[in-house]
């Protein structure tokens, strides 16, 4: 329903048809400090349609900070966020608002905190200045009969993602194709959820490809992103609100942002995000990905989006849930994951970090998942009936799996006991080690597909490498079993002083070269990360360079060093007595894996 049909119009003070008056203002909830004196919000309060900003007109004088801040009208929700004289007198305000949507009468909570906008502020940057060269322009020419001439799906910027720019669109004011700018979204309704905060509704229906709205909010850069989400997890804000924009900036809302920030995750969700260029500058919008009744609950996946921070278990109650928010995203996966085999990743994570809200592990939702989990995945349990053993059992393809946790007894378990098994198709691992790895009180395995595409990258020493050998060594892994070469070792079987140094230095080469990539890693992770989630980009030239060239330096400088030991071992006298604990019966002991 719109705000239009619940406001009665003024007929008196309207100067534009989308000019309203409206009934008393119910409380101003958030932010900042509620003003005491609101009474000069009673009529006339002329509002305009609810997606534009629109106007309060005040008859008393108030210090503007006092006005900013959320008001609800009869049920609607809006942002104050400016406030300018209005007139000569000195005794009028004109206050700008946006952001109606409709609120859930029953709910007593105070709104959230933050400043509602409904485009994208750059932090660190000017918004891009489209060049006159760089205008799409399409070919669409407007036809009465055919209202979706006017830049409907056929147009040709439509089909490249890019919205039309005013002036330059052959369509002029008919184009459909401004949403973005237009800020032409779907009516939602703002509610409170069952333990994952709150939500948005659809508050109409909304049909399949409908843009919903825009995720705006401050466009930042990746790090300043990370050094945000790491103080926020610190400030004890559970809810995380910041999405990947592009290879190295991020969009945060959780100071300011648009109802999208709202929307919650889903596994199986009903709405996608998309990125459209709109005058030059890329912008995430959420769109529906099939027909969504009135009243459904938005929800898209945040895994590609998820920022990383907290983890957090995710509620959404969807048959094929993956666990936590985000754990299909490759910073989840860095962060948790163990070991890797072919296309499987299996990681082990310390949970609960955080539930959503203030959502308790015994919650009904939470079991209710449980057991719906367990009932349709597992084949496994967890608990002292099972003599402390862990058992997973690899299932059908749902793309990622978590060991049911029967929570009354995991809260009981002393993990300091636990040992882990963990068995599928092809392996086997048994791990009495894995103390440090259970050192928080609750604990969990799961084995999260992992993104083939970006496997193929091989993503870094870290991800590769030091995990999954310190707590594994020996074991039956596939792929997993990587020798070392002790090369001091190695060296100090030669007599010669010349090999042991020529072995030394290419030692120290290769070292140089595994921090060198290890440190690019951090570098260029935004921009694999994006290349990963959105086909839409692609890994710049230059960082594809930078990588390969660091990559190939690495194992040139490996080749150099083995070269080096196999050639002086092979044709350089060796010392009459090894090294006393390098005895290994007759075995030249130069392996250590
Ligand atoms: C972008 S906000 C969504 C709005 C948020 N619910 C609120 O109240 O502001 C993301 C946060 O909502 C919560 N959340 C979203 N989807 C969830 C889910 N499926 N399960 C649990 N918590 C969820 C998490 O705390 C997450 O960090």
């Amino acid at each position: 329903m719109a705000v239009s049909d619940h406001l009665e119009r003024d007929r008196n003070h309207s100067t534009s048809p989308n000019t309203y008056t409206t009934a008393t203002v119910h409380r101003k909830p958030s932010y900042p400090a509620p003003a005491g004196d609101l009474s000069f919000y009673r009529k006339p309060i002329l509002l305009a349609l609810e997606d534009r900003p629109f106007h309060l007109r005040c008859h008393r004088f108030e210090p503007f900070n006092s006005v900013l801040g959320f008001y609800t009208i009869v049920n609607f929700l809006f942002f104050v966020k400016d406030v300018t004289f209005g007139g000569e007198s000195g005794s009028k305000l004109v206050v700008s608002v946006s952001a109606v949507t409709r609120m859930d009468p029953n709910v007593e909570e105070e709104l959230p905190q933050y400043i509602h906008i409904n485009q994208n502020e750059f932090l660190i940057r000017r918004h891009k200045k489209q060049k006159e060269e760089d205008i799409a322009i399409c070919e669409c020419k407007y036809n009465v009969d055919d209202p979706d001439s006017a830049c409907g799906d056929s147009c040709l910027n439509v089909l490249t993602s890019t919205e039309c720019t005013p002036g330059y669109c052959p369509c002029g004011d008919l184009c459909k194709n401004q949403r973005f700018q237009k800020c032409e979204y779907a009516k939602t309704k703002l509610f409170k959820t069952e333990g994952r905060g709150w939500g948005l509704l659809a508050d109409e229906n909304i049909k399949a490809g409908q843009f919903v709205i825009e995720y705006c909010g401050e466009v930042i850069s990746w790090k300043e992103a990370k050094r945000r989400s790491q103080a926020y997890e610190i400030q004890g804000l559970t809810d995380a609100f910041i999405i990947c924009l592009n290879a190295s900036e991020s969009i945060d809302a959780t100071r300011k942002g648009s109802l999208g920030r709202f929307i919650n995750h889903s596994c199986q969700p009903n709405c996608e995000t998309r990125k459209w260029n709109v005058l030059g500058e890329i912008r995430v919008g959420i769109f529906a990905k099939h027909d969504i009744p009135f009243g459904a609950e938005l929800a898209y996946d945040y895994n590609f989006e998820w920022f990383g921070g907290a983890k957090v278990r995710c509620l959404c109650g969807a048959a094929r849930c993956s666990g936590f928010l985000g754990a299909k995203s490759r910073g989840f996966q860095e962060d948790t994951y163990l070991w890797e085999d072919d296309d499987e990743r299996y990681s082990v994570e310390k949970i609960p970090v955080y539930d959503s809200a203030e959502d308790e592990m015994g919650t009904e939702v939470l079991k209710r998942m449980s057991l719906e989990s367990s009932a349709n995945y597992f084949n496994g349990r967890i608990g002292p009936s099972m003599d402390n053993t862990l058992k997973a059992v690899q299932l059908s393809d749902s793309g990622a799996f978590s060991i049911p946790l029967d929570l009354a007894q995991m809260k009981d378990l002393d993990v300091k006991k636990i040992k882990t098994e963990v068995v599928s198709e092809d392996m086997k691992l048994d791990s009495e080690d894995t103390e440090q790895a259970f050192s928080q009180k609750n604990a969990m395995i799961s084995r999260i597909r992992s993104n083939t595409a970006a496997r193929n990258y091989h993503l870094g020493p870290r991800s590769m490498s030091t995990k999954r050998t310190k707590g594994h060594r020996g074991r039956k892994l596939k792929n997993l079993v990587q020798k070392e070469v002790d090369v001091k070792f190695a060296a100090g079987l030669l007599a010669s002083k010349a090999a042991q140094e020529e072995i030394l230095k290419y030692e120290e080469v290769k070292n140089n070269a595994a921090s060198d990539l290890d440190s690019l890693y951090d570098e260029i992770r935004p921009a694999i990360e994006e290349h990963e989630r959105d086909s839409q980009d692609s890994v710049s030239t230059s960082v594809a360079e930078k990588w390969i060239q660091a990559c190939c330096l690495k194992l040139k400088a490996e080749f150099d060093l083995y070269s080096s030991i196999i050639k002086n071992v092979a044709c350089t006298a060796q010392r009459a007595k090894p090294p006393p604990e390098a005895d290994n019966g007759n075995e030249i002991k130069l392996l250590t894996g």
